[in-house]
C-alpha cells in the first residue's frame, strides 16, 4: 500500500497570521487537501503560536470529525504540560513527538533515544491510553532505535531534512537515501511502523519510496504549500499522491 499523505498546515497558517484576517482559511485549505485525497491533516502548534494557533484545532478536529471521519488528524509538537495538555483535549489520532526547543526556528533534528528513553516512556504511556498512536521524530541513525521501542512508541518519523537539502546534489541524495533505507528496514526489524517527513517535495518523494516501500505515511507542508500556491490544493495533491504511487 503507498505511503499516506498528511498535508502539514503551518504554512498557511503563517501566510494567514500575516493580518488580522480569516484567509488563508486553514480550515477551508485542509478540507481542499482532504477533497482532493490526503489521508490526514498534520499541523505542529509551537509555543509562541507564529503559525498555527491552539485555537485552530478544534475547527481541524471538527472539520475531520464532521465531514472526513476516514482521515487522521496528526499533531507534532514538544511534550511539554502544555502540548500534552492540547492532545488531550483535542483527540487526535496521531501524536509526533518531536524534540524541538521553542526557540527553534524549524525542527533540525530527532530524539536522543538512549538519553530520553525515562522522558518518553511514561508520556507515550499516557497518550497510549488515552488511544492516540505515538510516533518519535528520529534521525535516520539506527543506533538507539531499540530504546526507542522500548517507550512503547508505535512508529517513528524518519527525520529528512538532510535528504532535502540535496535537491541540488544526486550523489548526496543517494547517500541520504541509503542512511534512510537503512535506518528503515532496523525498525521495522524491530516493530516500530515508519512515517517521514520535513523538506519533502513532489520531486525528492518518488526515490524516498523506492528506498523505504514499507513507508506508512508522509507528513508534508512547506513544498506543498508552495506548490498549492502555484496549482492550486487539489491539483498539488493529486500531483503529490501521484509521486506517492496512490
Ligand atoms: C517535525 C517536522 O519536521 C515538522 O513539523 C516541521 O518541524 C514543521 O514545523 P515548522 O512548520 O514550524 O517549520
Ligand atoms: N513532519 C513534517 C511535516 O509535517 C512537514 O514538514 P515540511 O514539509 O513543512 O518540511
Amino acid at each position: 500500500m503507498p505511503a499516506k499523505l498528511s498535508v502539514n498546515l503551518n504554512a498557511v497558517a503563517l501566510l494567514r497570521n500575516r493580518r488580522d484576517l480569516p484567509w488563508p482559511s486553514v480550515v477551508g485549505l485542509g478540507r481542499a487537501a482532504l477533497a482532493a485525497g490526503a489521508a490526514g491533516l498534520t499541523v505542529h502548534p509551537r509555543p509562541d503560536q507564529r503559525h498555527i494557533r491552539f485555537s485552530d484545532l478544534a475547527d481541524l478536529r471538527a472539520l475531520i470529525d464532521d465531514e472526513f471521519p476516514q482521515a487522521e488528524f496528526n499533531i507534532e509538537g514538544f511534550p511539554s504540560e502544555d502540548f500534552l495538555a492540547l492532545v488531550e483535549k483535542h483527540q487526535p489520532e496521531q501524536v509526533t513527538l518531536v524534540p524541538d526547543d521553542p526557540a527553534q526556528a524549524t525542527s533540525d533534528h530527532g530524539w536522543d533515544f538512549p538519553g530520553k528513553t525515562a522522558f518518553l516512556a511514561p508520556i507515550v504511556a499516557r497518550l497510549k491510553a488515552s488511544g492516540m498512536r505515538v510516533s518519535l521524530f528520529a534521525d535516520p541513525d539506527p543506533l538507539g532505535y531499540e530504546q526507542a521501542k522500548a517507550t512503547g512508541a508505535d512508529r517513528i518519523e524518519l527525520y529528512t531534512g538532510p535528504y532535502g537539502a540535496t535537491h541540488d546534489d544526486p550523489k548526496a541524495a543517494e547517500r541520504e537515501l541509503a542512511r534512510l533505507s537503512r535506518a528503515a528496514a532496523v525498525a521495522r526489524e524491530l516493530g516500530l511502523g515508519v512515517n517521514a517527513g520535513h523538506d519533502l517535495t513532489v520531486d525528492n518523494l518518488p526515490a524516498l519510496v523506492r528506498a523505504i516501500p514499507d513507508l506508512l505515511e508522509v507528513s508534508i507542508g512547506h513544498g506543498l504549500t508552495a506548490d498549492a500556491l502555484m496549482y492550486g490544493m487539489p491539483a498539488t495533491v493529486a500531483r503529490y499522491r501521484a509521486a506517492l504511487g496512490h
